[in-house]
């Protein structure tokens, strides 16, 4: 490979990657305990032998008892490494652990790499076949054609799990998705267009069979090998090409291409030619999938039809055309309805999903990850990778399709509920807040999102009308924002309500409720109509005290501190509150409340105790049993110091109002975390480790928030604000539109506020 790719990287920096760290890609973690000698004694002999014998009596309870029914192998013996062709087994091992970690990324299949270091189909399937109690799924990977045709078969033949050679059914199904959406985009109909293929193996050869399947017509479709056109005429076809073989007059690739609708190319590298592309019809598709380098690089297809929509495998120009969007998915469907194969109505079903979510409105976090807006079109006609629609919507497809096949063992009774499940199962955050989601949009409510200028607010604010979620009501220049709806394709933009303060109705009613506030502050009506006019979190919180709207999100475009300042001036705290903030944060088997994060820098033992309880309410609306510890350098006393007394103070406090949840401090984190170190102080009145942390003081409150997220990686959310008279939340500048989104529903759902 050359030493400059240019716009990603550089053979040195892929070797670097592969080397550093720990050399290849993964590693396995153990997913239980095994830190004392009891642990030991469960995991290992005598324990282990209890299931050992279960499953001897019923082999089932070993999706049960092992980790089998989530683990994949990747199975290869490198006799076709991507475009690269025949080199081995062993060189095959970086591309198979790479299948592995995608497995595990999109869509949290475990997965092992294997390699076999043979080209005899018949050893190849014997050593397979034999591996079937170790896995509930095979995912064949880079063997050519036509002994990957042979494998495939013998092994479905033989083994009661999914099979799956990705190169073929993987990539047709891709390819598939792809291609529909191309012809809907040049108004194309499937049963008319004129494909070549370049290619004859594996991916070629499957890819070829489904979009038939699909109504592409066989006479309208050339097959190229090395050797040119296969036609009918051809000597020593073997039965997978000479399925595919045409009469037709073309001698070589060059003549099939000419009028050709679409270019489907699954060869090597370099192997189409700009020339070629010139002689297509008007609006050719060129699906140029080799991989690592395509048959042709797109800024050379486009510089001869400017007009073509182009597509390869890599992940560095639009429209990536790879397996990567279809096994993960396929075999998450697949293995949670413990399906005995993977069948034609799977793959067709994963595929026509795969080109509607194409359709759908991209979601913020998709745009995020990849920098750009992606709109359906000519360089948007597959979902992106990142995309976190893919399990859901791919999966429950696929598992769907498998039932309706009759090829799934333990169909799934809750379709609702299995897509909720698999859109949690990458994003905890998505099942810790479904619960609110679910009332915001049972009480959808007015939502004043006070920066609507800037994307991020009004992508957020596009989201929450869409998703159903409340009415937004954008504040900001009236033409600025209409004219950034529509830049952002939202559906009907005249819909939305836009609040300008230089023609706003309730201006007049906006001044002399502020004045009436200021005007024994040292301000006069005309510093007050100013503010009006020019500070808009002055104004987007006057829309809500005065009743024009029902909560306020801001803080995209100030600090923390001026956004609360300006909103203070307008909304006062709840009677009796004292304003603070409580940041979320979501692991995957856990969910904490730290507070307070963001306001009082140290908090007086009443004030401890009033955020110890707003916080312990906060939790248990959005459905934890709160369990809360003060938290400090102390445990019960040890070590002493000054700074105890506030704890200990605010912990009688709630000894005395008896607030009907579980707490307990002054300690230390692992007293409160750690069961072990808990153990030591049987004493506690916590049941568990604690979920709400109140922190002395905001120094350590804040530090741990953000240390928790960017060491720790915990999702974060927050912080919210608690204590206001109308729900207000001021989201960190840095918010991403997914995160305004967040604290949006939660203001809106009444959860906290
Ligand atoms: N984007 C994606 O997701 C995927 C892309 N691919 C890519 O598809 C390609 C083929 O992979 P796979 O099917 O697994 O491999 P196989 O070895 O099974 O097949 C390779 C085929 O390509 C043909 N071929 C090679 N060079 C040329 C050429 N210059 N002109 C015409 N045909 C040629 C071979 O012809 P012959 O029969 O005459 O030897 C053979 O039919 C690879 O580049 C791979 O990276 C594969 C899977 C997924
Ligand atoms: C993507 C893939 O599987 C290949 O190129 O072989
Ligand atoms: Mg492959």
């Amino acid at each position: 490979m050359d030493e400059e790719k240019p716009g990603s990287f550089t053979a040195r920096e892929a070797l670097f990657y592969h080397e550093t760290i720990r050399p290849g890609k993964i590693e396995i973690i153990a997913s239980k305990p095994m830190a004392t000698q009891r642990d030991l004694s469960l995991a290992y002999s005598p324990g282990v032998a209890v299931p050992v014998e279960a499953i001897a009596a019923d082999p089932s309870l070993a999706a049960r008892y092992t980790a089998r029914s989530n683990l994949v192998a990747v199975i290869s013996n490198g006799t076709a490494i991507l475009g690269l062709g025949n080199l081995g087994a062993l060189a095959s091992k970086p591309v198979m652990e790479g299948k592995a970690v995608l497995f595990k990324r999109f869509a949290d299949v475990d997965s092992i790499d294997i390699e076999l270091d043979t080209e005899d189909p018949d050893k190849f399937i014997e050593a397979v076949a034999l591996m079937e109690p170790t896995f509930g799924g095979i995912n064949l990977e880079d063997i050519k054609a036509p002994e990957c045709f042979i494998i495939e078969a013998a092994l479905r033949e033989r083994m009661n799990i999914p099979i799956m050679h990705d190169d073929q059914h993987g990539t047709a199904i891709i390819s598939a998705a792809g291609l529909l959406n191309a012809c809907h985009i040049t108004g194309r109909d499937l049963k008319d267009v004129k494909i070549v293929v370049n290619g004859a193996g594996a991916a070629a050869i499957a890819c070829t069979a489904l979009i038939k399947a699909l109504g592409v017509r066989h006479d309208n479709v050339i097959m190229c090998d090395r050797s040119g056109p296969i036609t009918r005429d051809r000597e020593n076809l073997d039965q997978w090409k000479s399925a595919h073989a045409v009469d037709t007059d073309a001698t070589s690739l060059e003549e099939a291409l000419v009028g050709a609708d679409i270019f489907l190319g699954l060869s090597a590298a370099g192997a189409l030619r700009p020339e070629w592309v010139a002689k297509m019809a008007d609006r050719p598709i060129i699906f140029a999938m080799a991989n690592p380098t395509p048959e042709i690089m797109p800024d050379e297809a486009k510089a001869v039809r400017p007009d073509a929509i182009i597509a390869t495998g890599r992940s560095d120009f639009p429209n990536q055309v790879n397996n990567v969007l279809g096994f993960p998915f396929i075999f998450r469907g697949a293995l949670d309805v413990q399906a005995t194969a993977i069948n034609e109505e799977m793959k067709v079903a994963a595929a026509r999903a795969i080109a509607q979510l194409a359709r759908e409105r991209v979601p913020d976090e998709v745009a995020a990850a990849y920098g750009k807006n992606h709109k359906f079109g000519t360089d948007y006609i597959i979902p992106a990778p990142f995309d976190p629609r893919l399990m859901e919507v791919v999966s429950s497809a696929v598992a769907q399709a498998a039932m309706d096949s009759g090829v799934a063992k333990a169909p799934i009774a809750d379709m609702d509920a299995y897509r909720l499940q698999l859109k949690a199962r990458l994003n905890p955050t998505s099942s810790v807040l479904t619960n609110t989601y679910e009332i915001a949009r049972a009480h959808p409510k007015r939502v004043v999102f006070a920066e609507a200028e800037e994307d991020v607010v009004l992508r957020a604010a596009i989201q929450f009308r869409d998703f159903g979620y409340g009415k937004p009501i954008l504040v900001g220049r009236t033409k600025a924002v209409a004219d950034k709806l529509h830049q952002l394709g939202a559906d009907n933009p005249g819909d939305f309500e836009i609040q300008n303060s230089m023609d706003c109705p309730y201006i007049p009613e906006m001044v002399d409720y502020l004045y009436a506030r200021m005007q024994r502050k040292g301000y006069t009506e005309r510093d007050v109509r100013r503010m009006v006019n020019q500070e808009r979190n002055v104004f987007a919180a006057l829309l809500v005290a005065l009743g024009h709207g029902d909560a306020l999100i801001s803080g995209i475009t100030r600090t923390f501190a001026q956004t609360a300042r300006e909103v203070n001036r307008v909304l006062d705290p709840k009677p009796g509150a004292i304003p603070f903030g409580i940041h979320m944060l979501i692991g995957k088997n856990h969910t904490t409340f730290l507070a307070d994060t963001t306001i009082n820098e140290r908090p007086s033992a009443p004030e401890l105790a009033h955020i110890a309880k707003e916080t312990a309410a906060v939790a248990r609306r959005m459905g934890h049993e709160p369990r809360v510890a003060f938290l400090s350098y102390s445990t019960f006393g040890n070590p002493s110091g000054q700074w105890l007394t506030n704890i200990r103070e605010a912990v009688a406090i709630l000894d005395t109002d008896d607030p009907g949840f579980e707490y307990e401090g002054e300690m230390a984190p692992d007293a409160a975390l750690n069961p072990k170190v808990m153990a030591l102080y049987p004493f506690s009145r916590l049941s568990g480790p604690a979920n709400v942390l109140i922190m002395p003081g905001l120094q350590s409150a804040n530090l741990s928030a953000k240390l928790l997220r960017e060491l720790a990686g915990n999702d974060t959310i927050g912080p919210m604000l608690i204590g206001m008279e109308k729900p207000v939340q001021i989201a960190p500048m840095t918010a991403i539109a997914p995160e305004v989104l967040t604290l949006a529903v939660l203001a809106s759902a009444g959860v906290v506020g």
